[in-house]
């Protein structure tokens, strides 16, 4: 595998794969204005256009909370857009890795969610993310759906770096604690898609394809990941913020968020024998990174 096209040129997931591309695998990044998921013609015209071994696309609405003010405009991106790419992957034959969220479940099940539970979004981004893995299924018999969550890196904008920009003013912050799920780095994410795209490229068994939770190691609340991202930052001489664990019911937002996130990765790791590391970890060396001595 020589070169993979990839959508989202400014997001965390394609940073992250550019960075980690080992030498000689080219990132061939497509973004906005050039490539806008909402036009058929241009998806069409930058796919076709690149030579590429295989599709990642990571481009997307993510502003979970906007999204339920402009639904149509999340669902235009996010399912009809996922759709062009899935089109033009079957047509140019090369495998697709497509990116979806836990935020296509309700978040009412008492245990992690598994690939095959029924899928029922709370909020217009989710209900967008579900569509577009419709869309996938329909047109790319030849493609990967990874739903992640909770993704974090140095790069764009994320909860880690939320957090770290609250606490420069703050002593306290009060973060929901009723909420649960998988934090998970963009820099883990990316090196298991290259893992998983290299597979594809040589494996044609379609036990390989459809639908794999692909999530950090481990669960926490919000209040659990504010914790970590703290005392990270303590350890790089930041003066202590205090976290306050509150309800979800203390921090209203637009968008209403799945009380369980939490994906069961099993299926992914006895596919591809792929696992991420321990989400402590990987906020640590975040945190450590965004914060240097
Ligand atoms: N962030 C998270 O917590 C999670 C993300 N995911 C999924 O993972 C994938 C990658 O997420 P992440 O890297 O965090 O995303 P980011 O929010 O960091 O980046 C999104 C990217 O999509 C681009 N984009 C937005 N709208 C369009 C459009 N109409 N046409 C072309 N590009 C567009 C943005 O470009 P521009 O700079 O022009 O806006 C940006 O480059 C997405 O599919 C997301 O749904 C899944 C679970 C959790
Ligand atoms: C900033 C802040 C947030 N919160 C809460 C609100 C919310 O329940 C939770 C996370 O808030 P955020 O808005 O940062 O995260 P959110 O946009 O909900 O993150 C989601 O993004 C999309 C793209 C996904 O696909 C999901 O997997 C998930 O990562 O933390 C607090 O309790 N206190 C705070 O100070």
């Amino acid at each position: 595998m020589k070169r993979i096209a990839v959508t989202g040129l400014t997001g965390q997931v394609v940073s992250s794969l550019i960075e980690r591309a080992p030498r000689g695998v080219e990132m061939l990044a497509l973004g906005r204005p050039r490539f806008d998921l909402s036009s058929r013609d241009m998806v069409l015209a930058s796919l076709r256009s690149v030579r590429c071994d295989a599709i990642v696309n990571a481009a997307a609405y993510t502003q979970v909370d906007k999204a339920e003010s402009e639904p149509d405009v999340a669902m235009r991106v996010n399912g009809a857009g996922a759709g062009f790419v899935a089109e033009t992957a079957a047509e140019l034959k090369v495998p697709l890795l497509h990116l979806s969220t836990d935020y296509v479940f309700d978040g009412t099940l008492d245990r992690p969610y598994r690939e095959d539970d029924e899928p029922g979004p709370t909020g217009a981004y989710g209900r967008s993310k579900l569509e577009g893995e419709k869309q996938i299924a329909a047109r790319c018999e030849n493609s990967v759906i990874l739903r992640t969550a909770w993704v974090y890196s140095p790069f764009g904008a994320n909860f880690v770096k939320t957090m770290l920009r609250l606490g420069e003013t703050r002593d306290e912050i009060g973060v929901v604690a009723d909420q649960i799920g998988n934090p998970t780095n963009a820099l883990d994410i990316a090196d298991a898609l290259l893992a998983i795209a290299e597979r594809l490229v040589d494996d044609s068994d379609p036990r390989l394809r459809g639908v794999f939770h692909m999530t950090g190691r481990g669960e926490a609340s919000w209040a659990d990941m504010a914790d970590a991202i703290f005392s990270a930052a303590e350890r790089q001489g930041r003066t202590p913020v205090r976290v306050k664990r509150i309800r979800t019911a203390d921090y209203p937002t637009p968008a209403r968020r799945p009380a369980n996130s939490r994906l069961d990765n099993a299926k992914l790791e006895a596919s591809y024998g792929v696992a991420l590391p321990k989400w402590r970890d990987s906020v640590n060396a975040c945190v450590a990174r965004l914060l240097p001595h």
